[in-house]
């Protein structure tokens, strides 16, 4: 499955209403609304208008960080990092059906992030990126089949990931690719992700 993440700063002065609707023609099967430099009032406006074409397609959307945020909106779910709020804080927030997902930086994490029950966790990253650089080592794909042996949950690989290496992250074990500017990004972001739906067809 290809997981969606957006940057309205990557997608080329284009409308993200326009490229998360290309996305989703193409067959993402995720979304995640992730927006770092808009107001909270914004980040609600825009989040409607996208959630409104995610509901369209059946596909959920998850906000990035805000808990706040996807409950307002009723968005599916939310993604959370390790200096985000707790797990267990936005379960409690959220309930029992919404998707929440947690970025893990390595197998202590990892096993944590399963023994509390995270729906996916998200294998951060796999390859070093220019779209986010504060992040831990790049885990490489052989940080991704360590982490398929040790954890038995859902695995979303994100960072450097694109229609040259997408074969490689999903034989390494990774259950779904998460990706920022192989669709924000593309000159035609249906087109771009048809083709990286395809090649997770192994
Ligand atoms: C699917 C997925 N995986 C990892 C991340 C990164 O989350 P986080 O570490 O909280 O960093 P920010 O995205 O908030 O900058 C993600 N967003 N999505
Ligand atoms: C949002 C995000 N989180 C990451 C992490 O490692 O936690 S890497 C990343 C950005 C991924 O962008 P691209 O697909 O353009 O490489
Ligand atoms: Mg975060």
């Amino acid at each position: 499955m290809i997981y969606l993440v957006t940057d309205s700063a990557l997608s080329l002065g284009r409308s993200l209403v326009n490229i998360v609707a290309a996305a989703l023609r193409g067959g993402v099967g995720m979304v995640q609304l992730r927006e770092k430099e808009i107001t909270s009032r914004e980040f609600v406006e825009l989040g409607r208008a996208i959630h409104s074409i995610t509901l369209e397609y059946n596909v959920p959307l998850i906000i990035n960080d805000r808990a706040d945020i996807a409950q307002i909106i009723g968005a599916e779910g939310l993604h959370i990092g390790q200096s985000d709020i707790s797990f267990k804080d936005a379960r409690k927030l959220l309930g029992q059906s919404a998707i929440i997902g947690l970025s893990i930086e390595n197998i202590e994490q990892a096993r944590k992030a399963r023994s509390w029950g995270v729906d996916y966790i998200g294998a951060s990253p796999v390859f070093a990126t220019p779209t986010k650089i504060d992040t831990a080592p790049a885990l490489g794909l052989k940080g991704v089949s360590e982490l398929r042996e040790v954890v038995d949950c859902r695995i979303v690989a994100i960072g450097g990931i694109n229609k040259s290496n997408i074969r490689q992250v999903i034989k390494a074990g990774a259950d779904s690719v998460a990706v920022v500017s192989a669709i924000c990004s593309a000159a035609d972001p249906y087109l771009a992700t048809k083709e990286l739906v395809n090649d997770t067809i192994i």
